[in-house]
């Protein structure tokens, strides 16, 4: 083991809170009809994003072009149906299922439950984020975002982002939600294996709105800053709220995130506590090694600040010793970057152990190469 440090080995992902598969096979739905084989290109997809589906509302916008042409003109609600049938088939069995349970779980919830902030469920960057924050995005080049953004720790960055009436919207409607699950008895999943309390916001409508917040906001910082994790394909998120204090959760032990980058800003309330320590980027097979003196950085919240950070930069979270804090999670991940992470065995880019072993192994190589042309220079002048 490398470095100077043990910690006890980080959790990976804590999960999401998704139901377990069901045992029992469900019966395959074989449509009638076929796709066509090629595109096609006249027709003009609906749009499929205010919809709660269980596939990204872009892929139902893209596999319209394939339907069979007498169902182009059909309901959304029927080319949805036939559409879903089609994508769940590619899903594994175990995934497929619990596909569907979470959708059903989200539409129980979704049908019930009654939102206080309505404004807060559709994108309005203006009331939402701070001047600074908004300018850097609409100029959208490196030095703008450079502009506002620190980096106090290789790989951890921080940012002003949410306005204060923004953050008290956003508690008061986790606070509403939270009193209709007390009400009503609703057993809510919780954002992950590691809280006993916090919400996720997907669960309850905001996806859509967080889903805006990733591909508008996030990705081009992280396209930017992150681009060896897939910072520039982030296409799916997990989008919760955790809350720690005397009544809450105190603290968070140590663990990597199930995400390539994620978003942490604190909401408020008053609180004193709950630093954030991070100790150093690691890939799977690096990630119960020691941290280097440099990966060590404690970082205290302040409300409507960011955090942006690798969701394999190791972490977790000191306790909250007295008062509330409600911090917002957005877990972004990249398909693309998951999919190609498979063939891959060097993450030297981004992992701290694979880069310091590849340095090690290419000084090992610099000195066997000398040592041996010095060896041989000493054989010569004999
Ligand atoms: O409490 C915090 O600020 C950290 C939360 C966190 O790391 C997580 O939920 O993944
Ligand atoms: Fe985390």
């Amino acid at each position: 083991m490398s470095g100077d440090r043990r910690e006890s080995p980080p959790v990976i992902g804590g999960g999401n809170g998704v139901v377990e598969p069901e045992k029992k096979p469900a019966p395959v739905i074989v449509p009638s009809q076929r796709l066509r084989l090629h595109a096609n290109k006249d027709h003009m997809p609906e749009s499929y994003e205010d919809l709660q589906l269980d596939f990204c509302p872009s892929i139902f916008s893209s596999l319209e072009k394939y339907l069979p042409p007498n169902m182009l003109h059909d309901s959304r609600e029927e080319k949805v149906k036939f559409m879903r049938d089609i994508l769940l088939k590619y899903l594994p069995h175990g995934e497929r299922t619990r596909a569907q349970k979470h959708r059903e779980y989200r539409q129980k919830i979704i049908s019930h439950y009654k939102p206080l902030k309505r404004e807060l469920y559709t994108m309005h960057p203006v009331t939402f984020f701070v001047p600074s924050f908004m300018k850097a995005i609409n100029d959208n080049t490196e030095d703008s975002l450079r502009s506002i953004i620190s980096e106090p720790s290789p790989g951890v960055l921080t940012f002003e982002m949410l306005q204060p009436r923004f953050c008290e919207l956003l508690v008061a409607e986790v606070e509403n939600f939270e009193a209709w699950v007390n009400d009503t008895k609703f057993r809510i999943m919780r954002p992950n294996t590691m809280n006993k309390y916090g919400a996720v916001l997907d669960d309850f409508g905001l996806e859509t709105m967080l889903d805006k917040l990733m591909d508008g906001f996030i990705r081009p910082i992280s396209k930017v800053f992150f681009p060896d994790v897939g910072g520039a394909t982030l296409d799916s998120h997990h989008g919760f709220v955790v809350e720690y204090g005397k009544d809450w959760d105190v603290d968070l032990g140590f663990h990597v995130d199930d995400s390539e980058v994620t978003l942490n800003v604190c909401l408020g309330k008053q609180f004193s506590g709950g630093e954030l320590f991070f100790r150093g980027t690691r890939c799977d097979k690096h990630v119960n090694t020691g941290s280097q003196p440099e990966e060590i950085f404690d970082y205290s919240h302040i409300p409507g600040r960011a955090v942006l950070h690798l969701g394999r930069h190791r972490h977790g979270a000191r306790a909250t010793t007295s008062g509330h804090r409600i911090n917002l999670l957005l877990w972004c991940r990249s398909s693309v970057f998951r999919e190609m992470k498979k063939y891959q065995k060097d993450f030297s880019n981004w992992c701290g152990e694979c880069s310091r072993e590849k340095k090690e192994r290419q000084r090992a190589s610099i000195a066997a190469t000398k040592s041996e042309l010095l060896r041989k220079d000493g054989e010569s002048v004999v």
